[in-house]
């Protein structure tokens, strides 16, 4: 297997707190990982980080051999990550051909955007038979039920045909039916590119998680199966020991 990305040592400090605290993590390519973690663990700052959105104190994240510290977020796309952020955004005056086909348009060259003829290529119509859009092509954004904005979001990565898409709590806000989808979804888009899900839901990781990497204060606590992390004392303990924070079990 070949190692996709690769974080070491990473520390990450806002106003003289450390909120990623000496992180390594392996990701290897074909790979559907999820990161969970309780509040504040870190598991957004790991992300934006990666997609040059933060800048670490210290540490490396290499990307397919490429160093990413230090790159900007165009520049971070460009090398082929894609991620969304918790809440989706989505032109919402726009239709759904429309929004993928301007996010198609990030990669091409100028050129060919002036030279582009109507109707659907076949990168953006691919793209809505993935995530089960092509019906909803022409109908405007804004009026999506939110499963569906999150889907296009999803959509808007793909065309860009990143090699690695980070996810930022997908299925937040969900009704049961469009977390099973997401879940069929992720699984779709993972069989040909390799996927960082950010997660709190634990039955969603319960049906849908291979692999999953715990965080706890800035670091890796646990990584295994839902099973196994699921059983772990210490990943107990840092879930449960918090009144009112989101169990494991
Ligand atoms: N821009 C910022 N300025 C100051 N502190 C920040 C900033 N971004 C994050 N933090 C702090 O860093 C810590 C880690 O935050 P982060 O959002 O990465 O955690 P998380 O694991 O994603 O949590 P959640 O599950 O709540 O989204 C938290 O204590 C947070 O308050």
């Amino acid at each position: 297997m070949t190692v996709l990305l690769e974080v070491r040592g990473l520390r990450v400090v806002f106003d003289g707190f450390a909120a990623v605290d000496g992180l390594d993590l392996t990701v290897e390519e074909g790979e559907l990982r999820f990161l969970i973690g309780p509040n504040g663990a870190g598991k957004t700052t790991l992300v934006d980080v990666v997609t040059g959105l933060t800048r670490p104190v210290a540490g490396s994240v290499r990307f397919a051999g490429r160093e990413l510290v230090g790159k900007r977020e165009h520049e971070v796309v460009r090398l082929g990550v894609g991620r969304t952020f918790q809440t989706a955004t989505v032109f919402e005056e726009l239709t759904v051909v429309e929004n993928l086909d301007l996010a198609a348009c990030f990669r091409m060259p100028l050129r060919s955007l002036l030279r582009r003829r109507r109707g659907v290529s076949d990168e953006v119509a691919a793209a809505l038979a993935e995530t089960g859009l092509t019906a909803l092509a022409d109908r405007p954004a804004g009026v999506l039920p939110h499963g569906q904005r999150r889907w296009l979001e999803i959509g808007m990565l793909l065309v860009q045909r990143p090699r690695l898409l980070l996810l930022d709590e997908p299925v937040a806000g969900m009704s049961r039916a469009e977390r099973e989808r997401t879940g069929e979804l992720l699984h779709r888009v993972a069989a040909a590119r390799t996927v960082v899900v950010v997660e709190h839901d634990m039955e969603f990781l319960r049906r849908y998680a291979r692999k999953v990497t715990v965080l706890h204060q800035g670091r890796v606590l646990r990584e295994g199966s839902v099973a196994e992390v699921q059983a772990d004392p210490e990943v107990r303990e840092v879930y449960l020991g918090r009144a009112g924070g989101r169990a494991v079990g």
